[in-house]
């Protein structure tokens, strides 16, 4: 049998704030199988966050249970943070202090021998690109770097699961893309169990192996991206007709929808539509109704969100979280044993 690595049963956090109850996250339940890579997606506030604060035991929950690495939430919190690494989204690395030192004042703090903790820093200063700059001081690194420097302060003990909250907001999409090829190595390299939140929607769909959307406190999706696509927002294809009479005709025979802002376009979403394109063109020929154009797009997890929802997640992320350059001002927070 897989082991779990992460266990929750009704697991729920409700805030009160200005007198009101803020349901953070409702009651959730869990499953999370030793090795797997799991990116926790939802837009602002939907409380992502606020789930792994309370699977990292920086927050007690409302109600509920969780067993993280063997250890359970409640009664052996010092045990889930010994086992696991966390990267906030806050920074706690002393911006004054050399890479390599920071490393190392970490490893102290995890209970490391001085020889463990110096080969064991040199380890992660070599596999996460950092060698260049193990001697400046964190505040001169840029932001790929910084967020690199923060998986390395949080993978020091050799935890079995680590956590990351959004590492790669902020950054520019070169260094997004390299920090993304990191996780995935070092995941590859040591079979650490990894669960992340973000925002990017293409980076859980092309990397991680197991998405859950989350939506106003509530797993609304969970499942590989591909099944999440396929079950839930088929392909997306577009028809046009030289008029919108032909447009229109078209899209009741078809079942599709007239695009609000081209009448002569018509739209729609189909399971297969690579199959359906051509048995529609020959359908609608026999009527004398001639497609002048045609595109097919596959779903995205957008798609996806926007099929459970009602809502774009990208649109709400665009808004909430513009890109930021390189060098902007990285985030992170280890847990205290
Ligand atoms: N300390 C708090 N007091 C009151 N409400 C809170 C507190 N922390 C979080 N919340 C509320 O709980 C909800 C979930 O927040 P959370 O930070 O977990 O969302 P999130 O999905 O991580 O969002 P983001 O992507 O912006 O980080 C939000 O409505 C938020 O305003």
């Amino acid at each position: 049998m897989t082991n779990q690595m992460i266990t929750a049963q009704g697991l729920t956090k409700t805030f009160r704030s200005k007198g009101q109850a803020v349901e953070a996250v409702r009651p959730l339940d869990l499953a999370v199988a030793e090795g797997e890579l799991v990116a926790f997606l939802g837009p602002n506030g939907a409380g992502k966050s606020t789930t792994l604060r309370m699977l990292t035991t920086l927050l007690p929950p409302s109600a509920g249970e969780a067993t993280v690495a063997g250890c359970d939430i409640r009664s052996d919190a010092a045990g889930v943070r010994r086992r696991i690494g966390y990267v906030g989204q806050g920074n706690s690395a002393g911006h004054t202090q050399r890479v390599r030192d920071e490393l190392l004042a970490q490893g102290a703090f995890y209970g490391l021998g001085r020889r463990e903790t110096r080969v064991r820093a040199d380890e992660l200063i070599e596999s996460l690109e950092l060698g260049q700059v193990a001697g400046r001081t964190v505040q001169a690194l840029s932001g790929g770097q910084k967020r690199r420097l923060d998986i390395a302060l949080g993978l020091i003990h050799r935890p079995a699961l680590l956590f990351l909250d959004e590492p790669s907001t902020g950054l520019d999409p070169h260094s997004r893309a390299n920090l993304w090829e990191h996780i995935v190595d070092l995941r590859r390299a040591t079979g650490t169990t990894i669960f992340l939140t973000t925002h990017y929607l293409d980076e859980a769909d092309q990397l991680a192996e197991r998405v859950m959307v989350m939506d106003h406190g509530a797993v609304i999706a969970d499942d590989t991206a591909t099944a999440l696509k396929s079950s839930l927002a088929g392909d997306r294809v577009t028809l046009s007709f030289a008029t919108a009479t032909d447009a229109a005709v078209a899209a009741a025979r078809i079942g599709g929808e007239v695009e609000p802002g081209d009448a002569r376009t018509v739209a729609v979403v189909e399971r297969d539509g690579s199959r359906a394109l051509p048995r529609w063109i020959r359908e609608l020929g026999d009527v004398d109704l001639e497609v002048v154009g045609a595109t097919h797009r596959q779903p995205t997890l957008d798609d996806v969100f926007l099929a459970l929802t009602g809502r774009s997640l990208r649109e709400e992320a665009a808004h909430a979280q513009p890109a930021e350059a390189e060098g902007a001002d990285a985030h992170s927070a280890t847990v205290a044993a």
